[in-house]
């Protein structure tokens, strides 16, 4: 590995001023060999020409920064180029920059796993910044941010102070037990009022209704119903584009059709799909078994039915459901039952909207959860249940039990953090990061 990574920081393609940073040891000589002077005043915008230290040409007129380490976001010597945002001025600095001696090109989310590892950040504050990059809307952001500030990471930390407490609270009880002048009782009796208070800490957190995670993924609401009911139709008005071919021809709609807006805050993925019949068609056929598919995994499902229609019902009736009537410009249903709306002349879309969003603030929240992944939960839950146990046997098990599901718990908490067992997740994280992060 290169000690020295460089890459752009900002998007590619032509803008105002394009940013490059550079990270490791390599960085100030870096600066020097372009520039061709001494750095200037630590973490001030200067302006310099660069130029190519091979032949001397002038590659831009830029704004550049010095950041000496440990003090920067990766922990190391950092340097950043603003440029002018051409396709062309980046390249061509960024060629020199590859030209230079331990410099290579940055891998995604490199520059964080730096900070990761150089302890700037702790895993899950890698993962809110992860989020914060990808977050899309209002509530996505919100938590995001309370993420990458430690809001899960410091309590981790204390739960973790916490336990590390008691263990060597119990590994006294453990060293001291022949020589009599430890009270064992009252020790251990204190160790599981303890040990109680923080797995009751933890569940509570826990008991989310998983919100967390949910609002990361988005509030997938499915809309579906018989074909011609007025789908793909309704998709559009809500979206507000032409996503998805409308006809007068039932089975117009064969593939699922996804759409992500933003409802008040809230990441909601609509999804448009085939209309429910049995068909010989064998497109069809395979349009439906998606439909049903989708509604299988929807958070709501809204069940369209065109007047005159019988209101289409789900097969399972645990489905979160909305009953829509549609084209209510052409008449009222005496069918009744259900929210009435037009596509056409847009009323009852409102009703509808403030319908959906009513639900996907119930389910995901507006932000504030701790538990943002599913791979914080299955850590969490571990560590409560090695407490459950310290807790069940109420003083009964050997202390050296105790201490071991003690043990247990710390490192499943020290995982959340990122302190053990890390190296695959990093892979994997790090591989979604862009490139320059
Ligand atoms: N131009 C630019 N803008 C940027 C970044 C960047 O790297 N460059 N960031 C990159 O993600 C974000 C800002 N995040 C940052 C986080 C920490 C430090 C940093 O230097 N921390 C030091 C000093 C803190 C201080 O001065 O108070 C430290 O923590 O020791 C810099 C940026 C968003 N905007
Ligand atoms: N008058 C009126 N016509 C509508 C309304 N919504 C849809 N339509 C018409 O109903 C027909 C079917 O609409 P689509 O949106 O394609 O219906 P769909 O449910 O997607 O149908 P499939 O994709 O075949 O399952 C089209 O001719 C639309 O113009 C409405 O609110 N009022
Ligand atoms: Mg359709």
């Amino acid at each position: 590995m290169a000690d020295t990574i460089f890459a752009p920081a900002s998007g590619f393609g032509r803008a105002a001023v394009a940013v490059l940073r550079l990270s490791g040891p390599g960085a100030g000589p870096a600066l020097a060999a372009l520039t061709g002077r001494p750095p200037p005043p630590p973490r001030r915008l200067s302006l310099r020409t660069l130029r190519d230290p091979a032949g001397g040409e002038t590659l831009d007129r830029a704004l550049v920064v010095w950041m000496p380490g440990p003090a920067t976001f990766t922990g190391e010597d950092q340097v950043e180029l603003h440029l002018h945002g051409s396709p062309a001025v980046r390249a061509a600095v960024l060629r020199v920059l590859a030209g230079l001696p331990g410099m290579a090109a940055a891998e995604p989310g490199a520059f964080t796993r730096r900070a990761f590892l150089n302890g700037r950040m702790d895993l899950t504050a890698v993962e809110g910044l992860a989020d914060l990059i990808d977050a899309e809307t209002e509530a996505q952001r919100r938590q995001a941010m309370r993420q990458l500030d430690g809001a899960l990471g410091r309590r981790v930390e204390a739960w973790r102070a916490g336990l590390l407490d008691l263990l060597a609270t119990t590994e006294a009880a453990l060293d001291f037990s022949d020589e009599g002048d430890v009270d064992d009782e009252a020790l251990s009796d204190r160790a599981m009022r303890a040990a109680a208070a923080i797995r009751d800490a933890i569940a509570l957190a826990l008991a989310d209704g998983r919100r967390g995670e949910r609002l990361r993924d988005g509030f997938v609401v499915v809309l579906a119903g018989a074909p011609n009911a007025g789908k793909s139709t309704l998709l559009n008005a809500l979206a507000g584009r032409d996503a998805a071919i409308v006809s007068s021809r039932p089975g117009t709609t064969r593939d699922a059709i996804e759409v992500r807006c933003d409802l008040g805050g809230l990441p909601v993925v609509l999804v448009d799909t085939a209309g429910l019949r049995d068909s010989d068609d064998e497109i069809e056929a395979e349009g439906v078994a998606r439909s049903r598919a989708w509604i299988g995994k929807a958070d709501l499902v809204l069940w369209l039915a065109a007047p005159g229609e019988a209101a289409a019902a789900p097969d399972d009736t645990a489905l979160p459901c909305l009953r829509v009537r549609t084209k209510s410009d052409l008449g009222a249903d005496a069918a009744g039952g259900g929210l009435a709306i037009s596509a056409v002349t847009g009323a009852g879309l409102d009703r509808l909207l403030a319908a959906i969003e009513e639900r996907a603030q119930a389910s995901l929240g507006a932000g504030d959860a701790l538990v943002t992944r599913e791979r914080q939960r299955r850590a969490l839950e571990r560590c409560v249940a090695h407490l459950d146990r310290v807790v069940a046997s109420q003083g009964a098990s050997a202390p050296e039990l105790v201490a071991e599901d003690l043990r247990l718990a710390v490192r499943a908490l020290g995982e959340v953090a990122g302190r053990v067992g890390v190296e695959e997740v990093l892979d994997r994280l790090f591989s979604s990061f862009c490139i320059g992060k």
